[in-house]
């Protein structure tokens, strides 16, 4: 039989190679570094870690990233025993030791019988011969694969300077302060006329917001990031700001056309509009709001918002150049390009976002490739898992690029998050009878959605006949 090729050894080529050959088939993992490196890679080392070293909170009961953490240990994930052993302090995240960790990957990996290792660039399409194969090649994926993946898919642009504008938690907006409306009640293709949610600012409030932009810390560029220019409509509020204070009322918080449903006399001076992100209806992007302003001052200067004065934040703003598929329009539901499936992707390039969130699509991409070789149909993980809410976010339920409002770029990627999980029933009262309020209640949500998961979870892999394996 011939091997599985992935390309890429990153954080989902390296799980994605690993699934497949503890499954009994044998790989080839095409990785470019040493001969060729990237804008932000700095070793030749397997699952090296660009930036920070932490994989954010082990808490698998409140957190969903704990939560995908929890799913990948019970697949047998490569990544996450590598983590394991090289653990840091960290308090409740799970930080490793960089170095350490790439060296454990890397070491698996080469002594694995089945995986042979190619340092090399595959600068085009993969050759014709290749059955199967796992594209894995990261947010800098080399130009000369980029535009020929591009060029298969029929889309526009695959390569952005990602400009990503901070998600809000619907559940987290005051909606005795923000109302649901478009502007000018359009109703437009697929639309309402009340598709919006808006956020009025008096004259005070903007004025405050201005100087509380314009004081903010921003992010401090690479060398790299600095030199490559912003595409057009895409400039940091805060940029926009510095232009000029009344340049954002003109812009993206211009009131025109929106009448304030609890104040219907009191014209808005600013609004902010804030855009439904995915089908469930859990999350809204802030219309143009891309930043890079750092995420302590974001958080506190987009809380001056009226109705976002509690707001819980799925994701916040950033700019840095990326490379990603338009994927719930160019993947099916096992991560294979429709233009041709023989290619399957796995990891940021298809959307996701995150050390362990790319890991958890290379190892679902690395199942579903075993799913395929043995001959079974492909069982995608319940939405009701983390690893099944990612995936559903990618390939369905996020609205596409080409949808919600016209807006291109709409779909961007995405960290793992409750938003992305169906709703749940949490109780309501405690053994006491006692109401549950506040924090226990977002609390006991959260415990009643991860155990939903983890039953879900157990269910799925008895499916799949999967028996965890254990990662040496
Ligand atoms: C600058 C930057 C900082 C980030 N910081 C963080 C962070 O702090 N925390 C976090 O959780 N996430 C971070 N991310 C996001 C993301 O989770 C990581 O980039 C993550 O490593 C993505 O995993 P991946 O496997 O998809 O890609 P990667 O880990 O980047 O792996 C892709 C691999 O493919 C190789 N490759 C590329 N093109 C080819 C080709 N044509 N042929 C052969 N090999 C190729 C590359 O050399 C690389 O080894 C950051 C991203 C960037 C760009």
């Amino acid at each position: 039989m011939q091997p599985v090729h992935v390309i890429g050894g990153g954080l989902a080529g390296s799980e994605a190679a690993w699934q497949i050959a503890q499954a009994g088939f044998g790989v080839v993992l095409h990785e470019m570094r040493p001969v060729r490196k990237t804008d932000a890679h700095q070793t030749e080392g397997l699952a090296e870690l660009v930036c920070s070293n932490s994989f954010r909170s082990d808490d698998s009961e409140q957190n969903a990233v704990g939560l995908i953490h929890h799913e990948l240990r019970q697949l047998g994930s490569l990544v996450m025993a590598c983590a394991d052993v090289n653990q840091v302090p960290a308090g409740s995240a799970l930080a490793v030791d960089r170095d350490g960790f790439s060296y454990a990957v890397t070491e698996a990996l080469a002594d694995h019988p089945r995986i042979t290792i190619e340092r090399e660039e595959i600068a085009g399409l993969p050759p014709s011969d290749w059955q199967k194969v796992i594209i894995a090649t990261g947010p800098l994926t080399s130009p000369a694969l980029s535009e020929a993946v591009l060029a298969k898919s029929g889309e526009d642009a695959l390569a952005f300077f990602d400009a990503i504008a901070p998600i809000v938690h619907f559940d987290s907006v005051d909606l005795d302060k923000a109302w649901f409306q478009s502007r000018y009640d359009k109703v437009g293709p697929g639309g309402t006329g009340k598709d919006y949610l808006n956020c009025p600012l008096n004259k005070d409030q903007y004025e405050a917001f201005i100087d509380a932009l314009l004081a903010g810390d921003t992010a401090d560029f690479k060398e790299w990031e600095a030199n490559t220019p912003y595409f057009d409509g895409c400039l940091p509020i805060e940029v926009m700001a510095s232009r000029g204070r009344e340049t954002l009322r003109h812009g993206p918080m211009k009131p025109m056309g929106l009448t304030n449903a609890h104040q219907p006399d009191v014209k808005a001076y600013a609004v902010v509009q804030l855009r439904q992100d995915n089908a469930l209806g859990t999350l809204y992007n802030m219309v143009g709001f891309q930043t890079k302003l750092k995420y302590g001052a974001q958080a506190d200067i987009f809380r001056m918002i009226p109705g976002l004065e509690n707001a819980q934040f799925a994701r916040l703003g950033g700019l840095h150049r990326n490379t990603f598929l338009n994927s719930p329009k160019l993947l099916d539901g096992s991560l294979r390009l429709k233009a041709d499936p023989r290619l399957r992707f796995a990891g940021q390039i298809t959307g996701c976002e995150g050390y362990v969130e790319s890991a958890s699509v290379g190892c679902l991409a690395g199942l579903f490739t075993v799913m395929e070789l043995q001959g079974r149909e492909i069982a995608p993980p319940p939405e009701t898992t983390a690893m099944g809410a990612l995936l559903g976010h990618i390939t369905g339920g996020h609205i596409s690029r080409d949808e919600g409002a016209g807006k291109p770029g709409s779909f961007q990627p995405m960290n793992v998050n409750f938003g992305l999980f169906p709703p749940v029933d949490a109780p309501t009262k405690d053994e006491t009878g006692k109401r549950i309020k506040g924090k226990d209640k977002s609390r006991a949500k959260k415990l009643a959605m991860t155990n939903r998961a983890k039953a879900d979870f157990i269910d799925w892999q008895s499916k799949i006949g999967q028996v965890p394996a254990a990662a040496e």
